[in-house]
């Protein structure tokens, strides 16, 4: 299913529901939501939170499935620097950060575009950041059956700078690696190539 556009797009029933839970939520906080400037904020949250959550109705594999071509080439391929952004499903609140992903190709490469879509799937739900890895790791392994893959994610949590803990600098690093990544050297030209600064 394709990103959200436009009002159409949005199923009206489940924007009409989660609309009046905002609503009731901005009236238990103490907001008129009467005033002028909230009589739309109902709606507007509504269809922020159904694009931000997305990724449940989107099928990630099939999306990679759509753009798998023969090709020879069995070196790796890495897609760095993938923004993403996210839910922590403790707080509904944002974490967001960068992917970096890898993969040693086995008969098949992938249409570049594709892995910021799968990464977005997945991000565009209620996750931890350690699943939300896993779950790009294993499509990928699933779907293209690499020689290896490798994902790592870097992020910063809005649960633990705005509230809580209040850490406005920690930045949190998840890794998952299969197949020729588990070997050391491998996975160690992955994170030196990660880490080198191209520009
Ligand atoms: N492992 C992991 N923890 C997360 C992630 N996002 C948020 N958390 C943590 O989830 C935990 C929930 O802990 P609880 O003690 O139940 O919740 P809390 O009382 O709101 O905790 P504080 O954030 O410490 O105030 C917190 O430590 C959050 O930092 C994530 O992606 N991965
Ligand atoms: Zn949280």
């Amino acid at each position: 299913m394709a990103p959200y556009r436009n009002l159409e797009e949005y199923n009206i029933e489940i924007t009409n529901e989660v609309k009046d839970h905002f609503s009731k939520i901005m009236d238990d906080i103490g907001e008129d939501v009467t005033r002028e400037g909230l009589v739309k904020t109902p709606e507007r949250a509504a269809k922020a939170m159904l694009f931000l959550t997305q990724g449940y109705k989107q099928d990630a594999e099939e999306i990679l499935k759509g753009a798998m071509f023969a090709e020879d080439y069995d070196d790796m391929v890495i897609i760095k620097d993938i923004e993403l952004y996210s839910l922590c499903e403790h707080h509904m609140l944002p974490f967001f950060g960068k992917a970096h992903v890898a993969y040693i190709p086995n008969g098949h490469i992938v249409g570049l575009s594709k892995i910021p879509r799968v990464v977005d799937v997945f991000a565009r739900r209620l996750q931890v950041q350690e699943r939300l890895t896993h779950d790009i790791l294993e499509c990928i392994n699933k779907t293209l059956k690499p020689k290896g893959v490798a994902v790592v994610i870097e992020a910063a949590h809005m649960c633990m700078m705005m509230r809580g803990v209040q850490k406005q600098n920690s930045v949190t690093t998840t890794s998952g690696f299969r197949g020729q990544f588990e070997k050391i050297e491998t996975r160690n030209e992955f994170l030196k190539l990660v880490s080198a600064d191209l520009s």
